[in-house]
């Protein structure tokens, strides 16, 4: 398969300030592809030098083969953006938006924004400044869609839109990536990212600290072990080699496991359990625990 995005060593400062420090990675043809990362870590600015919006200090980024920073204008010929947060001109007609955009593709996307806004309900013929933060989204939405675009780049897409909307919106992003689309996924909702994502890149104060499978992140990762004892004063005595962030109530021990579930299970068989329950955590705590493993 081969790379839709390819990122080497990209860095950007900022005068003196850190924006990205050596990232890279790839994104495959095809992939939904997540990027997550706390508050400052470099999001924006990574998909902002994917844009063209932003000239890198150091280091390449490449969309279909192409340069980012010299070729950005053929690029964007096949690339649809979301961002975060979204601006037009409040006397605007939204038809008369939609067609302007279209215009620079050089293509009837008519039909395309039809449909489009009758799955995300928008009413053509409003003026921006009539329209509320969400449906304004949604607007940037249909732009980002129209011409119908090898890869999708999308900056916490969903923040304004309400949960219905939301399932709507990945209806689209399922069959838009069915028809081969590939999707370069921004977003703080790490639930949504668990849901979407086939792999996730994690960066960090610039850096990346893992590309994963979702699947290999979430099963090769800790797990959440939940015991249930038999007594009450037990559970001061429990004590495992590999259990963090643990949580006591009555009867019940729930903690995070790192190591061999054949390890653990050897340790537990000393104690007396009533009950017992191995989860795959969410990619929230999966998250948390690189943040809380580099801070500390
Ligand atoms: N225009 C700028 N001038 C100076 N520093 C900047 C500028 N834009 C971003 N930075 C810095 O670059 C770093 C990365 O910021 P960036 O906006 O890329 O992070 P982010 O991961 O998108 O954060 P958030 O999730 O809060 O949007 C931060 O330390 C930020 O302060």
């Amino acid at each position: 398969m081969k790379n839709v995005i390819e990122i080497n060593k990209l860095t950007k400062y900022y005068g003196r300030s850190r924006g990205i420090i050596d990232v890279s990675f790839n994104v495959k043809e095809g992939e939904v592809f997540g990027f997550i990362g706390p508050n400052g870590a470099g999001k924006s600015t990574t998909i902002r030098t994917l844009l063209g919006f932003l000239h890198p200090t150091s280091g390449s980024a490449k969309i279909f083969d192409m340069d980012c920073t010299n070729e950005s204008h053929k690029i964007k010929m096949n690339l649809g953006y979301i961002p975060s947060e979204v601006n037009y001109y409040d006397d605007m007609k939204i038809k008369d938006i939609l067609q302007y955009s279209a215009k620079f593709y050089k293509k009837d996307c008519s039909k395309r924004i039809n449909y489009l806004s009758d799955v995300f309900e928008v009413p053509l013929n409003k003026r921006i400044e009539e329209l509320s933060f969400g449906n304004k989204k949604k607007v940037a939405i249909i732009q980002a869609l129209l011409h119908e675009p090898k890869l999708l780049i999308l900056d916490e897409p969903t923040v304004g839109l309400d949960p219905l909307m939301q399932n709507r919106f990945f209806e689209v992003l399922r069959e838009e990536n069915k028809k081969g689309v590939t999707i370069f996924f921004s977003s703080h909702i790490l639930s949504e990212v668990q849901k979407l994502c086939t792999r996730v890149a994690i960066i960090k104060e610039g850096k990346i600290l893992k590309v994963e499978e979702m699947e290999k992140l979430m099963s090769d990762n800790f797990k959440r072990i939940k015991l249930e004892f038999s007594k009450i004063e037990m559970v001061d005595h429990i004590k495992i080699p590999g259990m963090v962030s643990i949580s006591k109530n009555e009867r019940f021990v729930e903690f995070l496991y790192i190591g061999k579930i054949n390890d653990l299970i050897k340790q537990l068989v000393q104690y007396d359990i009533e009950n017992l329950s191995i989860e795959d955590p969410s990619l929230e705590e999966i998250f948390m625990h690189y943040y809380e493993k580099e801070v500390g």
